[in-house]
């Protein structure tokens, strides 16, 4: 049995744009609907509720810009016959689902970047079968040809397991950093060792207990007396005396130095800020860099360092005039003051942000990482952004095979404030753990989101409407409406058909009580979504023709027992914008 309600899309209707009057007295007017039995779907009895016979509207069915580029199948627009009868999914969430069905399924989002530690084929793949849904790769480390073979790794894995897991590019950034040690790993800096931090070229061979800068300004710009801090404070030191190019230290709080490590000064406790502040966030290796990421298709640009929307738009404008035929999504990391202060300008003009806590933490001080992490999770839920909550929270991991109590309630924090995604670094790049890492981030996300669903401890988040016309407005509206039905009627799952992704976001930003089925006709839209709370991406062909389309999908599922006769079901669709719930015949 099903139940359906219809909305009539605007397009008739002559709405003004931002007519909120109108949207109201629309939206009230929905329940007064009519009740018609039909007999249209054999393959299940169906009770249709319409409240109009549906136009499409052109803005929802936005034509497709998401072919893989991997060139796995031809755009949607042509239908892929040997592809039509099947739908893709990898056997990690296969078995997830038949284990322990819909409920249990994980809604946190999991990143790994991806290091010496982590690069081989079959480390990926443990990986990707342990819950990572991303990749990280990080220009401040590697050459181009390092990263290029991580990619097509990763490709070869959801070409041939049919993961898909997405990848993500981070930019170096042009903050100031330490430079290599000349082969080794780390260094120790001991209490009251001198050090000397030199902007010199020195080649391969660096002198003892020298450490090179990349930024030609910091000799001049720092003084005798400031605090140099590396990663934020690891490690301390203090300027002793500037001699040309060089800087001699006195290490004030010794510990572990890691190459490219991050360097800020501070003068009568705060940040400096000399003429550092005026480098770009874009450097000159980031461009190219970035080329490298369009060229490989990646499907994420973190950008390091941002400090305002502009630099987001120039970007975005870039990649749309560079790779027309694929889609790169535009990752905004907040790790400075100046992303704080322009955070919801910089949020609205990009495809998600990072809360990068490392470099963030180097900038202000530590106490107020956790309200900036906060705010930064709400502004992007409001608006509609998927937010990754990055750095240290596993730290002590890289070494040890069991984190810190204090580690899981970070974790256990993040997944309480439903942020889409936690992001491993040095965990998973050079640590000595990196699956048991992933181990825990997965089960202390399966944990968490259970106990907040069961008692019901989510807080209560006024979403604003983010649409920029009445047809989104209906999406919006769609959406809410039917995760607070799913919420209300207690349903098994949620299915979306959407061809852009953009239907599902709106549903994952609900974050109902169910996970969400989403279902897309492009692998590129499928990895994209990968980075989405509470969605499992699963690549389909579809119609126009909804009926036909649950019906298809209906059976694929129950082919392979993740779904079963009787599940309840509520069903959103981009295609004909509507509200159905049913029981899987
Ligand atoms: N491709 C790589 N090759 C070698 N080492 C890497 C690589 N990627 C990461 N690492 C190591 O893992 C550590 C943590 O990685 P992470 O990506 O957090 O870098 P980071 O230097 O802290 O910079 P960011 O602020 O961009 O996160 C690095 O300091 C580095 O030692
Ligand atoms: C991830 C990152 O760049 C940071 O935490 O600084
Ligand atoms: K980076
Ligand atoms: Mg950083």
């Amino acid at each position: 049995m099903s139940q359906s309600v219809h909305l009539l899309t605007p397009s008739n209707l002559a709405v003004p744009k931002h007519n909120t009057s109108f949207l109201s007295t629309f939206n009230r007017r929905l329940p007064v609907i009519t009740t018609t039995a039909t007999t249209a779907v054999p393959v299940f009895p169906k009770l249709s509720i319409r409240a109009a016979s549906s136009d499409r509207e052109p803005s929802v069915i936005v034509t497709d810009n998401g072919t893989s580029s991997l060139g796995l199948q031809p755009p949607a627009s042509q239908p892929d016959h040997a592809l039509s009868s099947s739908i893709e999914v990898d056997a990690v969430t296969e078995a997830e689902l038949r284990e322990n069905g819909f409920r249990s399924t994980r809604r946190t989002k999991l990143i790994c970047t991806i290091g010496p530690a982590t690069s081989g084929f079959e480390q990926l793949e443990s990986l990707a079968v342990g819950g990572m849904n991303v990749a990280r790769i990080n220009m401040c480390h590697g050459t181009r040809e390092w990263h290029r073979e991580v990619i097509q790794r990763v490709r070869k894995l959801n070409e041939e397991k049919g993961y898909a897991v997405a990848i993500m590019m981070d930019t170096e950034g042009s903050e100031i950093h330490m430079g290599d040690f000349g082969g080794a790993s780390s260094a120790k800096a001991e209490d009251d060792e001198i050090w000397t931090f030199s902007v010199r070229a020195f080649g391969s061979t660096l002198p003892e207990r020298t450490i090179n800068v990349n930024y030609d300004g910091f000799a001049e710009d720092v003084k005798v007396g400031d605090e140099l801090l590396v990663d934020g404070g690891m490690v301390r030191f203090e300027v002793v005396e500037k001699l040309g190019p060089d800087v001699k230290c006195r290490c004030t709080d010794p510990g572990l130095l890691l190459p490219r490590a991050n360097l800020t000064f501070w003068r009568d406790g705060s940040l400096v800020r000399e003429r550092n502040a005026m480098l770009p966030t874009i450097s000159s290796k980031d461009w190219l860099d970035i080329d490298f990421g369009i060229a490989e298709g990646v499907d994420f640009i973190a950008v390091s360092f941002v400090k305002s929307a502009e630099v987001i738009n120039h970007l975005k404008s870039y990649i749309a005039a560079r790779s027309r035929d694929s889609d790169v999504a535009v990752i905004a990391k907040i790790e400075s003051i100046d992303s704080l202060k322009n955070l919801e300008e910089i949020i609205l003009a990009s495809d998600g942000a990072m809360v990068a806590r490392g470099d963030l933490g180097a900038q202000i001080p530590l106490e107020q990482v956790p309200a900036a992490q906060h705010r930064i999770v709400q502004v992007c839920r409001q608006l509609n952004k998927p937010v990754i909550v990055a750095s240290q929270l596993l730290e002590s991991m890289i070494e040890y095979p069991t984190p810190t109590r204090a580690e899981v309630a970070d974790v256990s924090e993040a997944v309480r404030q439903r942020a889409d995604a936690l992001m491993l670094s040095g965990e998973s790049a050079m640590g000595q753990f990196p699956e048991k890492s992933l181990a825990v981030l997965r089960s202390v996300s399966l944990r968490i989101e259970r106990w907040w669903r069961e008692e019901k401890h989510h807080e209560a988040m006024e979403l604003p409407g983010v649409g920029s016309s009445f047809s989104d407005s209906i999406s919006e509206e769609i959406c809410i409406s039917a995760a607070k039905m799913a919420n209300n009627l207690g349903v098994d799952a949620l299915f979306v058909y959407t061809k852009t992704g953009h239907t599902a976001s709106l549903l994952s930003r609900c974050r109902p009580d169910c996970p969400i089925f989403a279902f897309t006709n492009t692998t590129s839209v499928r990895r994209r979504l990968n980075l989405q709370w509470g969605l499992i991406p699963f690549r389909v062909s579809f119609s126009d023709d909804m009926e036909s389309n649950l019906n298809k999908t209906f059976s694929l599922l129950k082919a392979r027992n993740l779904i079963k006769s009787g599940d309840l079901v509520i069903a959103v669709s981009d295609i004909l914008q509507s509200i159905q719930v049913m029981n899987v015949p």
